[in-house]
């Protein structure tokens, strides 16, 4: 009885002194000799109760062991703890995200978090080195330590590990600051300080909400993207590079470039705008394209302009109606040559071979994006289904686009003019920036009602100006008849007289 009674308040004094030192402990005891204590204790811990053969442990230090460069798989693992701990961690870091969009928590040093993995449960931890080799220049300076039960270890080490990186590789694909890239011309003296591609923030804001277009062909558009970024196993199913053609076309202020922004927003991809001109020859267009990173668009606009990709396949008639033209290119190509600019060598095989030849397997998932005002001019091979998989007409704004215009410009989803400017748009050819332009208000007393009115006066002068040159051009036709008519009877009088003869 009297053991019991002594046993019971040794056991209740210990445990109120250890309540009590415990918080103590935790705060003034610094972190460096806890970790080695406590390190020590579950040694000996282990020894005693023979666990020690049942854990295993696995470090990854956040410096690789060549020099200083740091470890890929550390930083992803971060990245993959960085969302569980936020929801489970006593202590976390907060740090600026790179675009100072907002903050990026992360477990804290010396902090640990235990995770359960189809039904296995796993702890992580994150600890920094001890004193002597904390230092930038060693690899034990922060390590992050994963703990599991050996009976674990196959689908640990195999499915788990996997997991943890394809996690943390998408999370910093999300949370990466997009980039829109230009192409540094190989004369530039920038080129080979800053490599092939320069590249700002991509900061641009259209989004498919606020394009002005026919809104089912929208939607089939989000869809294809869609499924596209879905694709990754069908692609590898039926052998073909990870990619997909977009050609867009349409008349000047259509909204191409708005388009290609509102693609890159929706899919969250960097954008690569490739300036054709000032790419010497094929060789470097194929270097440029390695040097392009998955989850990206490539995109060339004005695709007509860019090179003379039609001019070999040109026929032969055609050649003649262009012979002014040629003369005019002659004159330009020597005043290039005399301003020291070199004109670009790049064919239409040369940018074939880029898109679609043996380089395209080799990053993933990109999307390239045609733009022209002109489709007709472009040479069949080089939008040919395959290559151009999606071709997108951007058209003049009707009804539909004038609504989402309206609602992003005014605010304004309904008003008496609707009727009359949804019967002037199917009458009148004008492009959505026109449209946009007019509905953007010129004045703080600029209001809805004002700024429609102005958008209805100058479909109406647009309406009258197609009036007139639709009358001139039946009175033209009219006169070349006419005419016509005139020479024929002019022909057909000697002939006659010939018979006659
Ligand atoms: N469909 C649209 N929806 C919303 N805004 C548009 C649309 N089309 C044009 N705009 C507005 O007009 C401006 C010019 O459009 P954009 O540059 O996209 O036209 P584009 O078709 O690329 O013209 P270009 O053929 O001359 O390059 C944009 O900044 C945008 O504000
Ligand atoms: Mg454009």
């Amino acid at each position: 009885m009297f053991e019991f009674g002594a046993l019971w308040s040794f056991t209740s004094t210990t445990m109120a002194s250890l309540m009590f030192l415990w918080p103590m402990y935790k705060q003034f005891v610094p972190y460096q000799l806890r970790d080695y204590l406590e390190n020590t204790l579950q040694k000996y811990l282990d020894k005693f109760f023979g666990n020690d053969s049942n854990f295993v442990c696995i470090r990854f230090p956040e410096y690789t062991g060549e020099g200083l460069s740091k470890s890929r798989a550390y930083d992803e693992i971060r990245n993959y703890l960085s969302s569980i701990s936020t929801a489970r961690a006593k202590r976390l870091k907060a740090k600026e995200s790179k675009n100072s969009k907002s903050l990026v928590l992360s477990l804290d040093d010396n902090e640990e978090v235990t995770v359960v993995f189809q039904g296995v449960k796993v702890t992580w931890s994150s600890t920094v080195g001890t004193k002597e080799n904390n230092n930038s220049f060693s690899n034990e300076g922060r390590y992050l330590t994963l703990s599991f039960d050996n009976q674990h270890r196959e689908m640990i080490t195999k499915t788990y590990l996997d997991h943890v990186l394809r996690e943390g590789k998408e999370i910093a694909l999300k949370n990466r600051e997009r980039k829109l890239y230009t192409n540094n011309s190989g004369s530039d003296f920038s080129s080979w300080r800053e490599g092939r591609w320069s590249n700002v923030p991509f900061i641009h804001p259209a989004t498919f909400e606020t394009l002005g277009m026919d809104l089912d062909k929208k939607e089939e558009i989000k869809k294809d993207l869609i499924k596209f970024t879905k694709g990754k196993d069908y692609y590898r199913k039926v052998a073909k590079p990870w990619k997909r053609g977009y050609l867009l076309f349409g008349p000047p202020g259509t909204g191409k470039s708005t388009m290609i922004s509102a693609i890159a927003n929706f899919l969250e991809y960097d954008v690569y705008d490739l300036e054709l001109t000032t790419v010497k020859d094929n060789a470097e267009l194929k270097k440029l394209m390695l040097d392009t990173k998955g989850k990206s668009i490539v995109v060339i606009e004005d695709i007509d302009c860019s090179l003379e990709l039609t001019g070999q396949r040109k026929k032969k008639n055609e050649e003649d109606e262009d012979e002014e033209d040629e003369t005019k290119k002659e004159a330009e190509k020597l005043l290039k040559k005399e301003r020291g600019e070199k004109e670009s060598k790049v064919t239409l095989s040369g940018l074939l071979n880029a898109i679609d030849g043996l380089w395209s397997a080799c990053s993933d998932e990109k999307i390239i994006v045609f733009t022209t005002n002109y489709v007709d001019n472009l040479d069949p091979a080089l939008i040919r289904r395959g290559r151009m998989d999606y071709r997108i007409e951007m058209s003049y704004c009707r009804f539909e686009a004038f609504k989402v215009l309206a609602k992003n410009y005014l605010e304004n989803e309904s008003h008496d003019l609707y009727g009359e400017i949804g019967r002037l748009l199917e009458e009148v050819d004008i492009s959505p920036a026109d449209v946009a332009e007019n509905l953007m208000p010129k004045s703080d007393e600029d209001d809805a009602d004002i700024c429609l009115r102005r958008l209805v006066k100058s479909l109406e002068e647009e309406k009258k100006k197609k009036a007139e040159s639709e009358a001139r051009r039946k009175k033209k036709k009219a006169e070349g008849k006419e005419k016509r008519g005139e020479t024929k009877q002019s022909e057909k009088t000697p002939r006659k007289t010939v018979k006659k003869i």
